[in-house]
């Protein structure tokens, strides 16, 4: 019998996701606009955060969270970090016991600086808490073009398990049990991004966004591994994958907003002028406590901060950057 999937969250990521675990199981995403649920139902597109794409047939979409969830064998999130608390403590109770909830979101919950699985594991103890995360630009992966992905949970053979759920032909789906690199990798990676569309925006050069992807890497290392991250972790897709495309590609939300940044748009109307989540906005000021906290030299993420919170130009963030001193590459700062 097929497993089933219960998908919270109708955005482009849950959408694109919902139409994958489709092939393999019975699957319903929740809409919390009515009118989401009803061309998904009615047409198979949703074109305000998949403009052009046709869905999956089989994938239905519900505007009950309870119908939603209630015999799911599997609870995707697929909600932006800062509401994702609240949508599974709506889904708490019609959830069945042991389900695993798996997280599809990039990004920390800003009161209380933790990951999404760490929220998982204080509404819903008990249940098998994981991340899917990797280099995985939704609009890419609807149309068929191939990528890879990671699914990090404690327990390897509930990930195996899982691994059937989001495993198609062109999307690979690898294991990790590095819960806390995985998901930090995801969510540190969205800083770098704009500060590598800052960069684009501002027209610095390729050499310029390589130093950033690079330097990126090593500071998000830093920090990821103090807060318990493997090392390994971020050299793989989780961390320098997901690094490179986002910091490369102009269909990245968060490359996006840097780029409007760094053509001297002010953020304000940046994010007004967006439909979708950009979620390193918001970690970038957690990102700037967990510095603090872990007492790690963060420069770039320190520099975007600064750009996004203390309105510092782009400018002034380079020459931030260039004046920062320069060590040995092997040392950690
Ligand atoms: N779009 C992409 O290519 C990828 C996105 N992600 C991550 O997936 C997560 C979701 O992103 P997307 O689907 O891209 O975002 P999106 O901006 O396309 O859509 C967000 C969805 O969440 C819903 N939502 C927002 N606040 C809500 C609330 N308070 N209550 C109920 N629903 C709410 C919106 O209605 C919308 O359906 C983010 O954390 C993002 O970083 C991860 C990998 C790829
Ligand atoms: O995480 C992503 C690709 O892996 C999507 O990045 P954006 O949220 O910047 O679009």
């Amino acid at each position: 019998m097929k497993l089933k999937v219960g998908l919270l969250g109708a955005g482009s990521w849950g959408t694109t996701v919902a139409c994958l675990t489709a092939k393999n199981c019975d699957t319903t995403i929740w809409a919390r606009d009515i009118n989401t649920v009803k061309e998904i139902n009615q047409n198979n597109t949703n074109e305000k955060y998949l403009p052009n794409a046709i869905l999956h047939k089989g994938l239905k979409a519900s505007h009950s969270i309870k119908d939603t969830v209630k015999n799911a064998d599997v609870i995707v999130m697929g909600i932006p970090s800062q509401s994702f608390r609240k949508v599974l403590e709506e889904a708490k109770p019609h959830i069945r016991p042991w389900v695993p909830i798996i997280s599809l979101a990039k990004g920390l919950e800003i009161s209380t600086k933790m990951r999404m699985s760490e929220i998982v594991e204080e509404v819903m103890p008990g249940h098998p808490a994981g991340v899917l995360t990797g280099p995985n630009l939704a609009k890419e992966i609807h149309f068929g073009k191939a990528a890879a992905a990671v699914i990090a949970m404690a327990d390897k053979s509930i990930a195996k398990k899982l691994q059937t759920v989001f495993n198609s032909g062109l999307f690979r789906v690898y294991t990790n049990s590095d819960i806390i690199g995985c998901e930090l990798g995801g969510a540190l990676k969205n800083i770098m991004a704009i500060a590598s569309g800052m960069s684009d925006g501002a027209n610095a050069g390729e050499n310029t966004r390589s130093a950033l992807i690079t330097r990126g890497l090593s500071e998000l290392t830093r920090l990821g591994t103090a807060m318990g991250g493997k090392q390994r972790t971020f050299a793989g897709l989780a961390g320098m994958g997901d690094l490179i495309v986002t910091c490369s590609s102009t269909k990245s939300r968060n490359h996006h907003v840097g780029f409007e940044l760094g053509r001297g748009k002010k953020l304000d109307q940046i994010i007004n002028e967006m439909n979708e989540v950009a979620e390193g906005v918001k970690t970038a000021k957690v990102v700037m406590e967990l510095a603090k906290d872990y007492n790690v030299d963060m420069p770039i993420s320190n520099e975007v901060y600064k750009v996004l919170y203390e309105d510092n130009t782009v400018f002034e963030a380079f020459r931030g950057l260039l004046t920062h001193e320069v060590g040995s590459e092997k040392e950690p700062g």
